[in-house]
């Protein structure tokens, strides 16, 4: 499985985990990460099942290049303790912690990731842990939950509990996300951290779905929560650098290489300077292009 804190991350998509095809076909669709789902996609009587089937799963299926991530129950549900020891012992390369609200919850969740490691004889810090934020509290102490562990790969929002704790709902405009996405996206920056947009549950609202992806692309999020695979291709296209971007990429890259033979940091570039922000920058593109396959082995763009 793939363990790496780094990596691109635009789409994560829910997996009920009490439903077999799914599981099993789930890697075919390429999605970045796989998230299988034992928390709100899956009735209480089928919670120890859904948990056999994605451990099973994990030991038989090959997903590919995917991540594999798994949302366990809530710390105040009797499943909890048992989903992370499972999924830490099955090897899961991230756990996504609900209703995250504070620090505690996950220092909690990074101590028994710990203890399950060292049963199981699991490298120890191997597993990734990330937070979705559901709730106001969540939203208030955002920073404080995506700086509390070591193992803190991301944190997410998740519209649907929030709008509801908020007493509203969700809008075409999305107006009432404003404040907590922009709260999420701060925190998981200033915390050094991925942060990932919400889902979007209206399958037929195909042009409200890129308007969204395009707003959340714009602010800066690495990705999102997906539901269905229909969605993994456009959130990509979205995400797609066009060829100028790619272009002006490679010549950053080019740029710097020769500013470091000069044993400089930073150049001009046809008048304007490069310095490490714009490289960080260009290297991101250079990731998403090589990720979306628009450039060959040298980093030059293919034209199509
Ligand atoms: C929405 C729908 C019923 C539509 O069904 P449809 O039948 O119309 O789908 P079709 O497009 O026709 O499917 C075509 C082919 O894809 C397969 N396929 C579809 N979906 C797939 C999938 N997800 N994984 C793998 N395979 C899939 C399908 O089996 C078929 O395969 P095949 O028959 O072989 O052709 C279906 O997608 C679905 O169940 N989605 C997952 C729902 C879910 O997990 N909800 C919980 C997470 S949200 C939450 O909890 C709120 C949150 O907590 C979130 C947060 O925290 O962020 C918050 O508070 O905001
Ligand atoms: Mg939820």
């Amino acid at each position: 499985m793939a363990e790496i804190k780094e990596r691109l991350r635009r789409t994560m998509m829910f997996v009920p985990g009490n439903n077999p095809a799914m599981v099993k076909d789930a890697g075919i669709y390429g999605a970045d990460s796989i998230m299988f789902d034992l928390e709100d996609a899956v009735s209480m009587a089928e919670k120890d099942a859904a948990r056999d089937l994605v451990y099973e799963a994990l030991q038989t299926q090959d997903y590919g290049d995917a991540e594999l991530v798994v949302r366990v129950n809530g710390q105040d549900t009797p499943y909890y303790a048992n989903d992370v020891r499972a999924m830490v012992k099955a090897g899961i390369d991230v756990v996504r912690l609900p209703k995250a609200e504070d620090a505690e919850m996950v220092k909690k969740l990074d101590a028994d990731i710990t203890a399950a490691e060292k049963e199981f004889g699991r490298e120890e810090g191997s597993t990734m842990l990330m937070a979705a934020i559901e709730s106001a509290k969540g939203v208030i102490n955002a920073y404080q939950i995506a700086s509390a562990s070591d193992r803190m790969m991301g944190i997410a929002l998740s519209a649907e509990d929030y709008t509801t704790d908020m007493k509203t709902h969700r809008y075409p405009d999305g107006a009432e996300l404003e404040f907590a996405r922009n709260m999420v996206l701060h925190a998981a920056r200033a915390a050094g951290v991925a942060a990932f947009d919400t889902v979007f549950t209206n399958m037929n609202d195909t042009e409200g779905f890129y308007r969204e992806t395009e707003y959340i692309h714009q602010l800066g999020f690495d990705g999102k929560s997906l539901v269905n695979p229909r969605q993994i291709p456009m959130v990509n296209k979205v995400y797609e650098p066009t060829k100028k971007e790619i272009e002006n990429a490679k010549n950053v890259e080019n740029a710097i290489k020769e500013a470091k033979l000069k044993g400089s940091g930073v150049i001009s570039m046809n008048g304007q300077m490069v310095d490490r922000p714009v490289v960080l920058r260009a290297e991101r593109v250079m990731r998403l292009a090589k990720a979306s396959n628009l450039i060959d082995e040298e980093g030059n763009y293919i034209e199509k």
